[in-house]
């Protein structure tokens, strides 16, 4: 059993904190919003994660095993060994990371463990650029705390995979653990927190130095990214030749070298992660010289998905004045992220366009109206179809795939589907967007 600290309680935070306390680890969530640490200390979760709420009501707050607890005050780490940094890392206008908040953190946590004298370790969670850890972040520790980094405490890297939506099972099983570290001490540290998921889950385990586990990150998120990208760029051209991209994705998915994973064509990747990430290290390598020009295409296809989406729409009705459903609001299914929905572009392709939007999500539409307060939204998807004169599908909920005779209410039964969530149906004028 190690004792860990965990400073961010987010989507990654929580969910590692609570999974480390479910492997048997005495862990302390560190975050600035008190109502994040009150609602762990009740043995709720803040965050909506299949499996979270019932690891967490097990392991903190009132008739718990008491090994997950919340604070505000970073204090709380000198009582662990351990301290993963879970903090957002957002990008700045051209695309390129932003530090500011991990570099605060970790001003903060070196400032903390100065009075520390025996030896600690800190491991980088969050997703930052090949460098950043032993550039940037292990600097300021060691200037904060007046110690030096290999003898005092130690510095590791350990990106992370999981999805949202299904985060603890990812986080529980995962494909690999990548462990990046710079000093032997470090990783023995990393081992002691992962051995109870390493023997759990028979995970693989890569052993690298930081700036390599920060680069596998990238490099596994870019090539998905791309991977989505190639197929909606195959689809694009499918479509042109009347030719269904789901039976040629399904064809190339038995070549093993392919395989069958992320090969649904459509409106495209959004997310609080593939673009961002894909954006920062196309600024990195930019600003190594290097021109990123296979992530460059990749993101001009997935910019591209929206507007086509849209075009095909155009093709059947002249939307200015009409009523529009939007099917989905949240990135994908089982999220209530809005974060890069391609929803966004979609919505702003209406307005200009002069429809009258009226949008229906099961879960995202609070998130939604914040970003676009001044359209319709609606609580069930029939009644986004009663009258609309187009419907876009832009997440394949299944309260949206299982849509039927709904359709039959619409003025003008234009269907432009951006996921191949609906059947085509006789009734309905039915366009795939890459089928
Ligand atoms: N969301 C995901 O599915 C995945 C995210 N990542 C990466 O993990 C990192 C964290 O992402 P999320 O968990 O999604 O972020 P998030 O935005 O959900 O959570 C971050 C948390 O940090 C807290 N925070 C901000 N500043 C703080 C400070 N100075 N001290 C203490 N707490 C502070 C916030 O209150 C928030 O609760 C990012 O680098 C992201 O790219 C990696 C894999 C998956
Ligand atoms: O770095 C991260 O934060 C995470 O980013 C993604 O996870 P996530 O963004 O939660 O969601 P995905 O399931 O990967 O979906 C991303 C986007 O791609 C789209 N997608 C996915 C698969 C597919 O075949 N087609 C497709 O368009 C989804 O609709 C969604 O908009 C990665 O899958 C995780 O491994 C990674 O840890």
């Amino acid at each position: 059993m190690t004792r860990l600290s965990v400073i961010g309680s987010g989507y990654v935070g929580t969910t590692i904190a609570a999974c480390f306390a479910d492997l048997g680890h005495g862990v302390i969530n560190v975050d600035i919003d008190q109502e994040i640490v009150d609602t762990i200390n009740d043995g709720s979760a803040p965050i909506h994660e299949d499996g979270l709420a019932e690891l967490v009501a097990e392991h903190a707050g009132p008739n718990s095993t008491g090994r997950l607890e919340a604070t505000t005050d970073y204090e709380a780490v000198l009582d662990t060994d351990v301290t993963f940094l879970c903090l957002p890392t957002p990008q700045n206008g051209d695309g390129s990371i932003d530090l500011s908040i991990m570099e605060a953190a970790a001003d903060q946590l070196g400032a903390t463990l100065a009075a520390k004298d025996a030896w600690h370790t800190v491991i980088v969670k969050s997703t930052v650029v090949p460098g950043s850890t032993e550039e940037d972040i292990t600097p300021i520790l060691e200037s904060a705390s007046d110690d030096t980094a290999g003898d005092e405490f130690g510095v590791g890297m350990n990106p992370e995979f999981l999805r949202e939506g299904t985060a603890v099972r990812d986080f529980l099983n995962p494909d690999k653990v990548v462990l990046g570290a710079d000093d032997d001490r470090a990783l023995e540290d990393m081992y002691s927190v992962f051995d109870p998921l390493i023997d759990q889950s028979d995970a693989p385990v890569v052993e690298t130095d930081t700036r390599t586990a920060e680069m596998i990150k990238y490099a596994n998120n870019s090539f998905l990214a791309s991977k989505i990208s190639l197929i909606n760029d195959i689809g694009n051209i499918c479509k042109e030749f009347g030719i269904d991209a789901y039976e040629v994705a399904d064809a190339i998915a038995l070549d093993d070298r392919i395989g069958e994973q992320f090969l649904r064509s459509g409106v495209g990747w959004g997310g609080s992660c593939f673009p961002k990430d894909t954006a920062a290290i196309r600024a990195a390598a930019r600003n190594k010289d290097y021109e990123p020009a296979m992530l460059d295409a990749a993101t001009e296809v997935n910019n591209r998905q929206p507007d086509r989406l849209l075009s095909l729409m155009d093709n059947h009705v002249d939307v200015a004045g009409k009523q529009v459903a939007v099917l989905g609001l949240a990135f994908k299914p089982g999220t209530d992220d809005i974060r890069n929905s391609r929803a966004i572009p979609v919505i702003e392709g209406l307005q200009a366009r002069g429809a009258e939007i009226v949008a229906y999500d099961p879960v995202a539409i609070e998130n939604m109206r914040e970003r676009f307060p001044d359209i319709e939204y609606v609580d069930t998807p029939a009644t986004a179809l009663s009258e609309a004169a187009a419907a876009l599908v832009v997440t394949d909920w299944e309260e949206i795939t299982a849509l039927d005779d709904e359709f039959d209410a619409m003025s003008t039964p234009v269907v432009v589907d951006g996921r191949r969530a609906i059947d085509r149906r006789d009734g309905i004028v039915y366009e795939g967007l890459t089928w």
